[in-house]
């Protein structure tokens, strides 16, 4: 489930007096996702995404997100932007949350990506790639390399509370995945950040909606390659990993973005780093979320068995199991 805050029709008939979108229809909540309340609306004149932010986005980085989706979206990329009101306002609260109406697209995401689906994935990607080029405003990575370390210590050895060893294992992991970090000679641009297959809509092997811009920041762009990989080419478990669509994603996005040898060379780096990122931040809610909350625990050792299946030194720990 993922409405956390209550909107009652009220709210969100007056709510919607500000902008000019006709009328309130109907409206119900949306359960997928975890992170904000989401909400589907219809009114006399179209559909929308009513999104109240909840405690993980920060209203401060709102600006930057509706930004970021306003440049895409004027430059054809298929991302939903807010709806300004009649003042050209787009950020707003209401229920006490910060509030954004958003444009609504059509599609679905899929839940066992094929090799077709997973190319177009990575040709959007690369293509939201370029169309960043001249997009100014940064948003530093509050989740990357330099977060590791802390959330890591924040959750201490409570790690060993979701398999025992957890914490020495991790630990060694994320020693050996720093150093061999450098972001030398890597180009950087404002990247998504999280393009799992369920912040993809698609229509067939068509993207139709690039969603939940919610940790786009400033990092390098095989990075954002290296989260898509790792999210996409594995089952839900994390032990199977699809060759196929590794391939089809990285081909997709070259054909739009190629890589040079250099950035090649360090994107399994950054894989493994991903791992790393999504363990962390995966243990830390399971840690802190108490197991009868409405809201599902994702599984952190998902992500951990990823890390094995890229650097076959870490499948000797025995965590990795
Ligand atoms: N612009 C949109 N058009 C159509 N559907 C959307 C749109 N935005 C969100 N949705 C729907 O709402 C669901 C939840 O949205 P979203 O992933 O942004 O939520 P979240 O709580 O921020 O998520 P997460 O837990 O993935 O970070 C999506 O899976 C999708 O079904
Ligand atoms: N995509 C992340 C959740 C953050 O939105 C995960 O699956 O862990």
């Amino acid at each position: 489930m993922a409405v956390y805050t209550q909107v009652s029709a009220e709210d969100l008939g007056e709510f919607l007096t500000r902008f000019d979108v006709g009328e309130l229809v109907s409206f119900k909540g949306i359960a997928e996702g975890v992170e904000n309340s989401n909400y589907l609306v219809e009114t006399t004149q179209s559909r929308f995404i009513l999104t109240l932010y909840e405690k993980r986005v920060a209203a401060d980085d709102l600006p930057f997100f509706m930004a970021l989706l306003d440049h895409l979206a004027e430059r054809g990329q298929p991302v939903p932007p807010a709806i300004p009101d009649r003042t050209g306002r787009e950020i707003h609260e209401l229920c006490g949350r910060p509030a954004c109406l958003i444009k609504f697209l059509s599609g679905v995401s899929v839940s066992h990506p094929t090799p077709a689906q997973a190319r177009a994935a990575g040709q959007a990607m690369a293509r939201m790639h370029r169309a960043l080029a001249d997009f100014e405003p940064a948003r530093e990575n509050t989740m990357g390399v330099d977060h590791w370390r802390p959330l890591f210590e924040r959750c201490g050895k409570s790690l060993n509370d979701i398999v025992p060893g957890l914490y020495d294992d991790l630990g060694f992991a994320l020693d050996d995945t720093v150093s061999a970090w450098s972001a030398d000679g890597l180009d950087s641009c404002v990247i998504h950040a999280d393009l799992f297959p369920d912040n993809v809509l698609m229509l067939g092997d068509r993207v139709t909606g690039v969603i939940d811009f919610y940790f786009a920041c400033t990092d390098l762009r095989i990075y954002d390659l290296a989260v898509a990989l790792t999210a996409w080419s594995f089952d839900a478990t994390g032990h199977r990993f699809d060759k196929a669509v590794a391939d089809a994603l990285t081909t997709g996005y070259e054909g739009q973005f190629p890589l040079n040898g250099h950035e090649r060379s360090q994107l399994l780096t950054c894989a493994v780093g991903s791992c790393i990122r999504f363990t962390l931040s995966r243990a830390w809610d399971w840690l802190n979320t108490p197991a009868d909350a409405m809201v599902t625990r994702k599984d952190p050792l998902a992500f951990w068995r990823r890390a094995k299946v890229y650097d076959p030194a870490l499948a000797r720990l025995t965590t990795c199991a």
